[in-house]
């Protein structure tokens, strides 16, 4: 290997913008959120069991029957449960050995499944105070060596804490059950063949950072398209695709999860560069994983007007404190669209409940922006996290005013002015952070069209076609009086601040690059960036 083809580890030699820095950034970010909220939890577990002590205590003093407790240390809050089920072990805590001091919190364990030169897993060892030991995997010997010798090039640190095994990281996976705290998958294209494995290898509470680049895919026509075998779900073309890719993937991640009665809980879920990312915590509970079906959901989207509805897969009948899980009536829509008379697509199932845990978006947000020098891509993922904290959690995927505007042939709104409509008939409104045109919004598709057949009152449109889908949505009156007038919560937070939130691109045909050959030089390049 040429000396000039080495890759060490140097901050300054980070190109300005690069894919994979804002990847990497993205990264060391979560995990240093993911460090403090693993101590603040085992703090939380720890008080309550001390607290659960005394009372037994107390009780026996007072000759009352002691309550049984789980013997593992559960309790961990996962958004959705606040008391862990009884079948749920934690990987990350050591129980004391009788009658010795505390429950132990180890530093956490982290794999980088497909390591290449482990450009990545150096970093976390060095840059992510608190961490524990970082297992770098690869199954091209070359890129193994490469991985060895940036270890030794990159000091003590990197020698103690990072290790570099040329292996399949399925087999490797498979035969280290719950072992590691956090798992990073970053192949080429698909992750899906390793899902399986990587979901078997987490921890309870511990979680999978997961990319996949095969975006291109997703807005493939569906018999083109190698969605539906790779994650097994239909994708639908829209301006929401990239988004909806990201609610495929987790969809895919829970369905895996599923098969080892483990669910997830997503704390965040970026699309960025040409490629979506998601990191969730992984947990065991079979009582937990029968809500499955209530986070999934059917897409129908019109082929007229791109109107889209969501079906989720059951319903719930609830009787005293019983709830029954049923089968979802069907179909949420008729067979021609409301608003313009055309049929709808089918695609999904998606994941329809939340994609980010607002609370762990604040607080990674938070610590990019107080140690803003650790990042070489700082502008970038500060604007994505800000626009991310912004977005309405409960909405899943989003309008697009190009589009609606596209249907009736009409001069477009302003964003603002269409917030106001949305806002004033009292809906809410938010943007996405996959793209800059995106609206999210809690609006029925019916006020959608009302708000723009007002709008389209004052800015007549040219006659079309009587069976355009335009015409005929234009053709009914409006029920809506519509609002335009300014309201104050139309304004985004991060405008309202002038934080900037979506970046422009930085060179021309700017995008990703070939997929690496097997060199070692074109690996050592790849990974430099
Ligand atoms: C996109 S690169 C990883 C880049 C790296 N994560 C980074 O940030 O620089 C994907 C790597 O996965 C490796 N790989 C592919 N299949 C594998 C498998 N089954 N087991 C282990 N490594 C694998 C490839 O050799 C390649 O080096
Ligand atoms: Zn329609």
């Amino acid at each position: 290997m040429h000396t000039k083809n080495e890759v060490f580890y140097n901050k300054t030699q980070y190109p300005k913008y690069e894919l994979k820095v804002n990847n990497r950034d993205m990264s060391i970010a979560v995990l240093r959120t993911f460090i403090s909220k693993h101590k603040e939890e085992h703090e939380a577990l720890l008080s309550k069991r001390n607290k659960t002590a005394l009372k037994v205590s107390e009780d026996n003093d007072s000759g009352l029957q002691a309550p049984t407790e789980s013997t593992t240390p559960n309790g961990r809050s996962n958004g959705e449960c606040k008391e862990m089920p009884q079948d749920e072990s934690n990987g990350t805590c050591q129980e004391p050995e009788k009658g010795k001091g505390r429950w132990e919190l180890k530093p956490p364990r982290v794999l980088e499944a497909l390591s290449a030169s482990g450009l990545r897993a150096i970093r976390y060892a060095r840059e992510v105070e608190g961490i524990g030991q970082v297992v770098a995997l690869d199954n091209d010997k070359a890129s193994v060596e490469a991985c060895k010798r940036n270890i030794k090039f990159n000091g003590s640190v990197a020698s103690e804490k990072v290790e570099s095994n040329l292996a399949d990281a399925r087999v490797y996976m498979l035969t280290h059950p719950k072992e590691f705290d956090v798992i990073d998958l970053d192949p080429y294209g698909s992750p899906s063949v390793f899902l399986d494995s990587a979901v078997q290898s987490i921890a309870d509470g511990g979680m999978l950072m997961c990319s996949a680049t095969d975006m291109q895919c997703y807005v493939e026509a569906v018999e083109k398209s190698a969605i539906p075998s790779r994650y097994g779900s239909y994708p639908l073309r829209g301006k929401y695709c990239h988004e909806m890719a990201l609610r495929i993937l987790l969809a895919c991640i829970e369905s895996h999860a599923n098969r080892y009665k483990r669910y997830i809980v997503p704390v965040l879920s970026v699309q960025m560069d040409f490629y979506v990312r998601v990191f969730v915590r992984i947990y065991t509970s079979a009582s937990a994983m029968k809500n499955t079906p209530l986070k999934l959901s059917y897409v129908y989207q019109c082929i007229g007007c791109d109107s889209f509805h969501l079906q989720p897969l059951v319903r719930t009948v609830s009787k005293d404190t019983d709830v029954k899980y049923l089968p979802g009536f069907g179909p949420a829509v008729p067979q021609e669209c409301t608003d313009c008379g055309k049929k709808y697509n089918m695609g999904g199932p998606i994941w329809s409940a939340p994609i980010h845990d607002q609370d762990w978006v604040t607080s990674i947000l938070a610590d990019v922006k107080f140690m803003k020098e650790r990042y070489p891509a700082f502008k970038r993922i500060s604007a994505v996290l800000t626009t991310i904290s912004e977005e309405l959690p409960d909405v899943p995927l989003f309008l697009s005013l190009h589009n609606l505007c596209g249907t009736l042939k009409c001069t477009s709104p302003s964003a603002a002015i269409f917030r106001n409509a949305v806002i004033n008939a009292g809906y809410r409104i938010s943007g996405t952070h996959v793209n800059p045109l995106g609206l999210k919004s809690d609006a029925p598709m019916n006020v959608i069209w009302d708000i723009m057949r007002c709008w389209v009152k004052n800015h007549p449109v040219k006659a079309q076609p009587p069976t355009q889908a335009g015409s005929v949505i234009l053709a009914k009156e409006p029920q809506l009086q519509v609002n335009f007038a300014e309201s104050v919560a139309s304004v985004s937070k991060a405008q309202a601040k002038k934080v900037a939130r979506f970046l422009p691109n930085p060179e021309r045909h700017w995008g990703p690059k070939l997929r690496a050959a097997r060199t070692i030089t074109s690996i050592a390049i790849r990974a430099v960036s």
